[in-house]
């Protein structure tokens, strides 16, 4: 692989081919023999990786990669002692290509764009039906991300020992998003099966029931449970990274991710989000140029539809609502 392949959220870092004269070879170090790993976590400036199947290494990053740039769930080429030892500190020197990057901005006026994970395949949208209460407008906005990154969302209800299900489920159905509703003890099939041979990103509001949720799919995994210290006021569960777990058979990856207060969304385009939806992206041909598909668009192809009888008015009305929330 060349340095032209690599994608990073972080390209000035990168050293990147300059027109020399000297044999190329010298820039562009040929590290495809390295060992590859997947980054599980980071802390610190340490990165954990999967070295094969399991063989957890502890890496730095080679100073070439410059700041940020390596995030949960690349794929990176390793050197040095990656024997995985106690106290050995391997380097990666190269980051894959991604398949896909999950990202937020901190908020809308914000625009530093924040990738959270990368090769990510679903994105489960874990939301409390009480406690914190739901907020549709923070599961539209997370919907908006993942459709943007390529990812199958999938809603993610808990506590359904706290509050009924029933006006959240009938909000979302329309769009098609699979929905799994879970409470203490509950079955864990379902969910189970809509994980298997995926990598899963867990993202939702602090609080929801996210590590809890994670520990019931992992046995033997023990995610630090929410508890906030009567003594600090803070949580116990202080992690700022996310973490990648592998689920036992049949298999797929979970990541879970520290709870989160807002999901910003000012790098998502409208027509990216379109896209994301065959059955909308079937009518938006005609629209004007740089058309919003939002409520004030004028000719969208998409109203004509509905007036058509091609699409329901209430499938659009969800679809724009969520759109709105990426505005
Ligand atoms: N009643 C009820 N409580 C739950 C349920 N699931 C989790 N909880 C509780 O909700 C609190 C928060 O759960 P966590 O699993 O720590 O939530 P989290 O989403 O991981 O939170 P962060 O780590 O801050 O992102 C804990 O006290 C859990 O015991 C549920 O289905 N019903
Ligand atoms: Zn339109």
């Amino acid at each position: 692989m060349t340095s032209r392949g690599l994608r990073t959220d972080d390209q000035d870092g990168f050293d990147r081919p300059r027109r020399r004269t000297r044999p190329r070879t010298k820039d562009r170090p040929d590290y495809s023999d390295a060992e590859i790993g997947m980054v599980i976590t980071v802390d610190r400036g340490r990165y954990r990786c999967l070295v094969g199947d399991d063989r957890e290494v502890s890496a730095a990053k080679a100073r070439q990669l410059g700041r940020g740039g390596v995030i949960v769930g690349d794929r990176v080429r390793l050197v040095g002692d990656t024997s995985g030892e106690e106290g050995t500190l391997a380097r990666i020197v190269q980051v894959e290509e991604r398949e896909t990057v999950l990202r937020r901005t901190a908020d809308d006026d914000d625009p530093y764009e924040r990738p959270i994970v990368a090769n990510a395949d679903q994105l489960a949208i874990v939301t409390a039906l009480a406690d914190p209460p739901p907020r549709t407008g923070m599961i539209d906005r997370i919907l908006v991300a993942g459709y943007d990154a390529g990812l199958q969302p999938l809603l993610c209800l808990t506590k359904a020992d706290l509050a009924s299900p029933d006006e959240l489920v009938e909000a979302y159905e329309p769009l098609n998003v699979p929905i799994v509703v879970t409470r203490p003890d509950s079955d864990l099939s379902t969910l189970r099966g809509l994980l298997a041979g995926h990598r899963s990103v867990f993202v939702g509001h602090s609080g929801v029931g996210k590590s809890t949720l994670v520990n019931a799919l992992i046995p033997g995994v023990d995610r630090a449970i929410g508890i906030v210290n009567e003594v600090t006021g803070r949580g116990r569960h202080t992690s700022t990274s996310a973490i990648a777990l592998l689920l036992p058979e049949p298999g797929g990856w979970v990541i879970d991710t520290p709870g989160v207060r807002s999901f910003g969304l000012s790098h998502v385009s409208p027509a990216n989000i379109v896209a994301a939806f065959s059955d909308l992206s079937a009518f938006t041909g005609d629209c004007p140029r740089g058309c919003s598909h939002d409520n004030a668009a004028v000719g969208c192809g998409l109203d004509e539809a509905v007036e058509r009888g091609q699409l329901s008015r209430r499938r659009l009305e969800s679809f724009r609502r969520m759109l709105t929330s990426g505005q």
